[in-house]
């Protein structure tokens, strides 16, 4: 089959599209990643997005109007990238959808829920192709936290039998899975660290107007604060047993501004010290909650900041650190390809959650599925 694969993380920096040829399901996976483009996120989209995500910001008619906003602009921009590239004909796309709020385990005054929004239907029509979305639902009914869900994709792409690898993505978020030598779907083991770049990019706009600290070189100037270091490494997010998720809701623009507002020290001071802390916090984590690993293979543009690489290896000297362009892969395209590996599950019937990962108590198949409008064109 060939599938189209359509990301837009927490970092909101833009949709991911990964045009795939997937064979075979579950343990017998083929896929194979035909071309991929990122389409970079618009100024005046970007900005109701992070209005939305806000608990004092979207009202529901906003909410209500960017769902189908963003399921346009998701369904246009693959409708542009088919055309740019002569592709005519996909068995169906898998979108993930942007997320907006996840609330993984209820509290006083809300039900665990989760909400991606990027309206199928506009997706569907504007390109005439099945679309799958709506990935989390299912797992957070069945009581798990919704996310996160690549660890499936993980396990059928990267499992070894001689060698203990954790594949970590640095995206808005962090998260790893922990894929033992040998081991068997009931071994895998994964979870949000805490922060990615999400909280380099709000420092990097409060303080220089810019989306990211490219290759982490204000962080390679700045030098490490050590009260803000301890104040951040004692969140207690960091310190969680997993299973955990997390999001912009703990580690977002709330937070940040909380923090330049307390800690009145150089820009690059700040970019330092917020770089060695997602760093840390990660190895912490891998530390504390893995048995450690021979291979740690890095995605998600996270893998282009080389402080942020840097400061990783020095705190886990015995791994050995790959990006996945090292293994012959795509840090960009990672999570993108790995909706189509889910989306091919919900086609097969085929359960998609990790539940060792999420919490949920059964293994249930993952998505909702719009039709092709191609029949009602002819
Ligand atoms: N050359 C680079 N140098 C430093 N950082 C970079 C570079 N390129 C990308 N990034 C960082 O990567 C981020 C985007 O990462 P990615 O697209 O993997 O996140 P995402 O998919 O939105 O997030 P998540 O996986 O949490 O949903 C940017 O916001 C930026 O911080
Ligand atoms: C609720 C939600 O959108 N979570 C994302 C987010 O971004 C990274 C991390 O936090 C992970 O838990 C998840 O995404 C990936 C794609 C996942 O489900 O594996």
């Amino acid at each position: 089959m060939k599938a189209i694969g359509l990301m837009s993380g927490t970092s909101l920096d833009g949709l991911d599209i990964a045009y795939c040829d997937i064979q075979g399901n579950y343990t017998d996976t083929k896929v194979k990643l035909l071309d991929y483009r990122e389409v970079k996120m618009p100024h005046h989209l970007k900005e109701k997005i992070q209005y939305c995500c806000q608990t004092d910001g979207g009202h529901v008619q906003d909410i209500c109007s960017l769902n189908f906003e963003l399921g346009s602009w998701f369904g246009q921009c693959t409708k542009n990238f088919m055309d740019e590239r002569n592709i005519t004909s996909i068995d169906y796309i898998a979108s993930h959808g942007q997320t907006i709020y996840h609330i993984p385990e209820d509290t006083k005054n809300y039900h665990k829920s989760t909400l991606q929004i990027g309206e199928p239907a506009l997706i569907a029509y504007k390109t005439g192709f099945q679309v799958i979305a709506n990935f989390r639902a299912m797992d957070m009914a069945a009581e798990g936290q919704g996310a996160p869900l690549v660890p499936y994709a993980d396990y059928l792409l990267y499992r070894d039998d001689h060698l203990d690898r954790i594949l970590l993505n640095i995206g808005g978020i962090s998260n790893i899975t922990y894929l033992k030598k040998g081991c068997l779907e009931e071994d895998v083991y994964a979870f949000d660290t805490g922060p990615g770049n999400m909280l380099i990019d709000e420092a990097m706009r409060y303080f220089y107007g810019q989306e990211y600290d490219c290759d982490g070189k204000h962080a390679k100037r700045g030098r490490l604060c050590e009260a803000l270091y301890q104040e951040l490494m004692h969140m207690e997010y960091i310190h969680m047993v997993p299973p955990k998720s997390t999001g912009r809701e703990l580690f977002g623009k709330q937070l940040a501004h909380v923090l330049f507002e307390r800690y009145k020290i150089p820009a690059d001071d700040f970019i330092t010290t917020l770089t060695y802390f997602t760093a840390d916090s990660i190895a912490y984590n891998i530390k504390t909650f893995t048995n450690g690993c021979d291979e740690l293979i890095v995605a998600g543009g996270g893998a282009f900041n080389r402080t942020l690489l840097e400061r990783l290896q020095s705190q886990l000297p015995h791994v050995r650190v790959l990006t996945q362009e090292e293994i012959g892969y795509s840090s960009n395209a990672k999570e993108a390809i790995a909706f189509v590996i889910l989306g091919n599950e919900t086609l097969h019937h085929h359960y998609a959650n990790m539940i060792s990962a999420t919490g949920a108590k059964r293994k249930m198949i993952l998505g909702t599925i719009t039709p092709s409008t191609k029949e009602v064109f002819k």
